[in-house]
């Protein structure tokens, strides 16, 4: 049985802050810039989630900037441990976060390939099934030698989303659609990425895009300052985060 589950899931980070400089001239300012001691704070980012996702689910994550829809997915990846709670996960578990995530730029587009495999969670022998594949999805088979920094950000796009989707899972965690390379490669990545929904048990997405959100997810959860709001149906989710953002858009003592 595949399921997701997040109970009472908190973050804490420490944020270190510059005192404010007030300096009258550039010399007191320079000092102030090399010696000041940062503050140094505990900032709470997410907040008491409980939620669980089963076969079927589909959930859109729905929040303004800054609300903590990407900090969600990367401690449901188990990227970023919880400072509280705990999350349980059932079934193999693909994120789409960062397409870069274990690329170094001194190795070749093969090395590459295998750094980053290994990081998603391959075996080596899996990567080696991998290769051709990767290549010939991202159209690099004439530059498999190259070392990555020779690679243009579009290619390289190309290449981190070819080998992070290379393989079907049971879960999909996803920040927004990937927005950059070019047209033709679009059309590819999207097509790609609309099999692996369609095929995964559960998804969880991120996006600013209502459009998307209600065309992929059955389900919503709109998260503020860190709190989750609401959890239930994907339109019923995007008409209270409306809401929400009306609400705060009205003048202080108007109800
Ligand atoms: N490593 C970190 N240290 C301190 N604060 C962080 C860290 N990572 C994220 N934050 C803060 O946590 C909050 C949530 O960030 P997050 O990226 O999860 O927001 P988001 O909802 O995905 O926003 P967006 O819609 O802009 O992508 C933000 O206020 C951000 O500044």
């Amino acid at each position: 049985m595949i399921s997701l589950r997040a109970t009472d899931v908190s973050l804490d980070v420490p944020v270190y802050l510059q005192s404010e400089r007030s300096a009258k001239t550039w010399f007191s300012m320079l000092l102030g810039a090399a010696f000041d001691a940062p503050r140094r704070e505990t900032r709470t980012i997410l907040s008491g989630i409980n939620f669980e996702a089963r076969e079927g689910d589909r959930i859109a994550l729905i929040g303004r900037n800054g609300a903590g829809k990407s900090t969600l997915l990367r401690v449901l990846k188990g990227a970023f441990q919880p400072t509280r709670g705990s999350v349980q996960v059932s079934g193999s578990c693909q994120a789409l976060l960062n397409v870069s995530l274990g690329f170094n730029n001194e190795a070749t587009v093969r090395e590459n390939i295998f750094l980053r495999g290994t990081a998603i969670g391959f075996r080596p022998a899996q990567i080696r099934d991998l290769i051709e594949p990767v290549l010939d999805f991202s159209g690099l088979q004439g530059k498999v030698n190259y070392r990555l920094k020779t690679l243009s950000a579009g290619q390289r796009m190309r290449l981190g989303f070819a080998i992070s989707t290379a393989v079907q899972h049971d879960i999909m965690l996803m920040d927004e659609w990937i927005g950059t390379g070019d047209v033709e490669f679009l059309a590819k990545a999207k097509e790609r990425l609309s099999g692996r929904v369609a095929s995964s048990k559960i998804v969880v997405l991120a996006s600013h895009s209502a459009g998307l959100l209600s065309s992929v997810c059955n389900k919503g959860m709109v998260l503020d300052k860190g709190r989750m709001e609401f959890l239930g149906d994907v339109k019923d989710a995007l008409q209270f985060y409306r809401e929400l953002v009306k609400a705060d858009a009205q003048p202080a003592g108007v109800v």
